[in-house]
């Protein structure tokens, strides 16, 4: 079959996509609308943010896209797979909780998808090490997580969604109970791992200083049920560093985005 110019360009375009979602709604059993109708497109290898009020339904959208629950209503599309998102396909997720097993070491935390998936102890550990030293842990493979810092458990959850080569790595408030510095030095880590990795990244903030920091796109959703509000594209130089942290042009996109934000809270209390 001869394909039309049109239709190959449209073909082009929906390749280029990691993840689309078209008029999407999320009510849940209990009546809650928690989501949409929304409309997202995201480039394969971008990394965007969603933002938003608490209760949005941010956490409902980086769930849907993972397949962990179905839409109510509306199209998804995720990386090339047609039709319902299979768990685990492609995707990465990495939880607020870093959530490891405290009874092993950090090795058998992070081969758990690959155990799971049937991959063979011998090749589960040497991608487990692998991922490890891409987080800069080499050297804690043997460690319990009791022995880990915050930002280190941080990372072996990282390591542990990395080490499946997922397409897609979806964040949900990550490094929310960091102090600044721990956070901070993620930060800088995460944006070089993209940058080696260019895998599509989605990444649930509620700090605006963060999402500019980190992101090609941040995208600004209402309160409940959550639609996109704004959608702003942060240009700069790469790679990033702690010279646009404190550069007029992060401070001026900071002040973009808060404005953006702010009619997403009329009528909440601040408190
Ligand atoms: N399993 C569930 N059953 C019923 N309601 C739910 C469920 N999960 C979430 N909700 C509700 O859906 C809405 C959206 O929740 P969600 O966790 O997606 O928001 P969020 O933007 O991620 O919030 P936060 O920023 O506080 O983490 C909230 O009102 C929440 O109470």
């Amino acid at each position: 079959m001869v394909e039309s110019k049109t239709s190959s360009t449209v073909e082009a375009g929906l390749t280029a996509l990691a993840v689309s979602l078209r008029g999407v709604t999320k009510a849940y059993d209990n009546g809650v609308m928690a989501l949409g109708p929304l409309d997202l497109a995201v480039r394969k290898g971008e990394f965007i943010s969603l933002l938003g009020p608490s209760g949005c339904g941010k956490s409902t959208a980086l769930r849907l896209i993972a397949g962990l629950s179905a839409p109510s209503s509306g199209t998804m599309r995720v990386a090339r797979h047609e039709g319902p998102v299979q768990p685990g396909h492609g995707i990465g997720f990495v939880f607020q909780e870093p959530t490891l097993m405290p009874w092993t070491s950090v090795r058998e935390n992070v081969r758990l998808p690959l155990k799971l998936g049937g991959i063979p102890k011998a090749e589960g550990c040497a991608r487990a090490d692998a991922a490890l030293s891409s987080v800069g842990l080499a050297d804690f493979a043997d460690a319990f997580p009791r022995e880990l810092s915050g930002g280190m458990k941080m990372r072996v959850s990282l390591a542990r969604a990395l080490v499946t080569d997922p397409d897609i790595l979806l964040m949900d408030e990550p490094f929310a109970a960091l102090d600044e510095i721990a956070r901070f030095r993620l930060n800088n880590d995460l944006l070089a791992l993209w940058r080696g990795l260019r895998k599509t990244v989605i990444f649930v903030t509620h700090s605006v200083f963060e999402s500019v920091y980190l992101s090609q796109r941040v995208v600004v959703m209402t309160a409940r049920p959550g639609r996109i509000q704004a959608d702003l594209r942060i240009e700069t130089v790469e790679p990033r560093g702690e010279e646009f942290r404190t550069s007029a042009a992060y401070s001026d996109y900071c002040r973009r985005v808060s404005a953006a934000l702010a009619p997403s809270y009329s009528g909440q209390s601040t408190l």
